[in-house]
Parts: structure tokens; sequence; C-alpha cells
């Protein structure tokens, strides 16, 4: 299973956080990564985690002021980036191109989604991986994979159906291992969280619980 743990704009200190990562990424057969702000995307990197930006725009070296330059992002040590997540949400156009943008940077990609009809869709742009998460359940604690098994299931069904190389995981509201095994138990090849880490008083400790089971 694939952990990656999106740090969002959280007042955590990205640096230990990432820390904590690679340490339960050396303890388990589980891929951990995080994914700090752009900001913090060198610093994170220099930890040795696996390192993923939250997002790239759709454009090349030039005249874009405030964008993110997945070239740039590459360079910071980042190796795979978010596109489209529920909190930074894009025009088809743009996921296309952002997508294009990653992969001519060399980066993975997950593409973000919010049901399973726009995995589809997602999935039609060539990503490698899509992750699906329903927006009403993102920091809830409220786990997709409990509160929503179906949207994992159909999320998998729609991605297969046009890519089946294409990767799928589901988040909001992860926080346990029994969350984990329970999205793998529909399907998902990884999960995507934030908050049941981000914001954890230990964020190691929940990590280790995260993947205690896998
Ligand atoms: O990127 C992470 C997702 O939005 C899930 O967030 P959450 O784990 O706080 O529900």
């Amino acid at each position: 299973m694939f952990v990656l743990v999106n740090l969002k704009t959280y007042p955590c200190d990205p640096v230990a956080v990432a820390d904590a990562v690679r340490d339960v990424d050396e303890s388990t057969d589980a891929r951990l990564a995080v994914a700090p702000q752009a900001a913090d995307l060198a610093r994170v990197a220099e930890t040795g985690v696996e390192t993923w930006a939250q997002h790239v725009d759709p454009i090349e070296h030039g005249s874009n002021t405030g964008h993110t330059l997945a070239e740039s992002v590459a360079d910071a040590g980042a190796v795979g980036t978010l596109i489209n997540h529920s909190e930074r949400r894009l025009k088809l156009a743009d996921i296309d191109g952002s997508v294009r943008a990653a992969e001519r940077a060399g980066l993975e990609t997950v593409v973000c989604a919010n049901n399973p009809e726009q995995i589809g869709a997602a999935a039609a742009l060539g990503p490698d991986a899509v992750a699906v998460e329903p927006p009403e359940l993102i920091g809830t604690g409220t786990p997709v994979s409990q509160a929503d098994p179906d949207i994992v299931e159909d999320a998998v069904e729609a991605a297969d159906n046009v890519d089946s190389e294409v990767s799928v995981l589901c988040g909001a509201g992860i926080s346990t291992g029994d969350d984990v095994v329970a999205a793998g138990d529909l399907g998902a090849e990884g999960v995507l969280l934030a908050s049941g880490v981000a914001k954890a008083d230990d964020p190691q400790a929940a990590l280790e619980d995260l993947v205690d089971p896998l």
C-alpha cells in the first residue's frame, strides 16, 4: 500500500513530520511519502523522505507569476505531485496540462477527484494514479473506506474500465491501520491522508498505527 501524507497548510513542523514518515517507511513494507507546501519541498526532501508536491500548474518556464513550475518542484527534490486536490480544483484542460507538465519534469502523478465518474475522466488523462475523495468526509475523521465503501469500489472499477494501468488511491478521514486495510480490501492500492498525521499530537505514533497491520 502507498500511504501519501498531505500536510496541506496545517501548522505542523514539516521537517519533523518528514523525519517521522522516513523512519516509519524504513520499518514497513508499505510505501510512505509526504506532500508539504511548495515552500517546504527542499528542506523536506533533504530528510531523505519520499517527497511530493501538493500541486503543479499547467505551465512552462516563462511569464507565469505566482505559479508552481513542475521543473522547480522536481529540482527541489519532489518525485511526484498531487493534481486537482479537492482544495485546489482545476478545470479539465488544466488538469490535463498539469499532468503533461509533471510528466515533462519526470514527476509521478496522482489526480484527485470527488466521485467515480470524475475518476473515470481523470484516468483518461493518463496519470500514474487517481485518488477518490468525497469532499464531505475530508478532515472529519470518518473514513471513506468505512463510511462510503461503494465510492471506493466504484472508483476502482471506473478507473479500470478506462485504463487498468492507473492505480487508485482513496482518501478522506483515514487515520488508522484498520482504515488502510479496509481501503485495500475495497481495491485501493493506497491512501491519501492529512489530518490523521499532520494534526496528531504524535505524528510518528499515528504513522506507526497506520502501517501496523500492513
Ligand atoms: O489530502 C488529503 C485528503 O484531503 C484527506 O484529508 P483528511 O485525511 O484530513 O481527511
